[in-house]
């Protein structure tokens, strides 16, 4: 309610948030890594409408996303050859349908920590409101069918505890991982309409590693058993962990710092196309098999 009044107050709309009063005083807010900046790029022209995110390691998959979903949208022609708007560098590819935008961010927390810096000042720069942000990738279950699509409800890190440490100026700080749990059970209704894959919600352990960080036995270096290792995996699933990947807790961190979280929205073209944003989920997740959505 309008705390002036008794009227219902109208749904706030939610910018995103940046935390950082040096950028105030930037003449050009340079976003180094996606060769895009405040004063050569016009944002809010370009990137004003975004309501969704999603983001995955491959430029491969990106691609393909974007052609795929731009045909879910009916907004263009499939392959019709969509530009890179990224194309200014080899770092990340980018890529926009409507409201939705596509990003890759490469592998391990390093780099998508890097692309996320980027993304959230970007759609800050750029006056959004309401945005989603999903990342769509692959990563090993543990004790699931393969295939299984794991929406994640909070990542956890190597030791199962959901935080992620990070050192700045030389002292550990720590972040929450907890992740939209509203956004994850609509991904969970979307799928039991579907009902073409077999899905859970549950925790995702977020590794430094492909190799040693996953108990793998696969890797160049490797100073454990094979017992060891399911061990480790017993205790992991015990602790409520579905899934292995690398990205999913600063992912996690830092979309709740600066509130991207999952949201409904009410962009035109969703209306158009489908009768609530719901359905709009529900196309995400006919992309493809074995795949992480947080
Ligand atoms: O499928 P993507 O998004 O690349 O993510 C997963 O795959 C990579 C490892 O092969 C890691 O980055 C992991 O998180
Ligand atoms: O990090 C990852 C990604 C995919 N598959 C895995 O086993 N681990």
């Amino acid at each position: 309610m309008d705390l002036t009044g008794d009227k219902p107050s109208a749904p706030r709309s939610s910018p995103v948030y940046v935390h950082n009063p040096h950028l105030d005083s930037l003449k050009d807010d340079v976003l180094y890594h996606f060769s895009l900046g405040t004063r050569t790029h016009n944002l809010p022209a370009m990137f004003g409408d975004v309501k969704f995110v999603c983001v995955g390691g491959s430029p491969w998959r990106i691609k393909s996303f974007t052609e795929y979903i731009a045909a879910e949208l009916a907004i263009e022609e499939p392959n019709s050859g969509y530009a890179n708007i990224c194309a200014g560098t080899d770092r990340y590819t980018m890529y926009k349908v409507g409201p939705v935008l596509s990003v890759s961010h490469g592998m391990g927390i390093p780099s998508i920590a890097i692309m996320l810096h980027e993304l959230i000042k970007l759609l800050h720069h750029a006056h959004c409101t309401d945005v989603t942000v999903i990342r769509i990738g692959t990563s090993g279950g543990i004790g699931l069918e393969p295939g299984t699509v794991v929406v994640t409800k909070q990542s956890v890190d190597a030791t199962f505890l959901p935080r992620l440490e990070q050192v700045i100026l030389g002292k550990t700080v720590v972040r929450n991982t907890d992740l939209d749990q509203g956004l994850a059970e609509e991904l969970l209704q979307c799928s039991k309409e579907l009902s073409q894959f077999e899905t859970v919600i549950g925790n995702t352990m977020c590794t430094l590693d492909f190799y040693e960080g996953q108990a793998r036995l696969d890797g160049a270096l490797c100073s454990y058993t094979e017992k060891d290792k399911q061990d480790y995996l017993i205790k992991a699933k015990e602790a409520g962990v579905c899934n292995i990947e690398m990205e999913s807790s600063v992912f996690a961190a830092m979309c709740k710092l600066s509130g991207l979280r999952g949201k409904k929205t009410q962009h035109e073209y969703l209306i158009k196309k489908y009768s609530n944003p719901f359905e709009f989920l529900t196309s995400l997740f006919l992309f493809g098999k074995r795949l992480l959505f947080v």
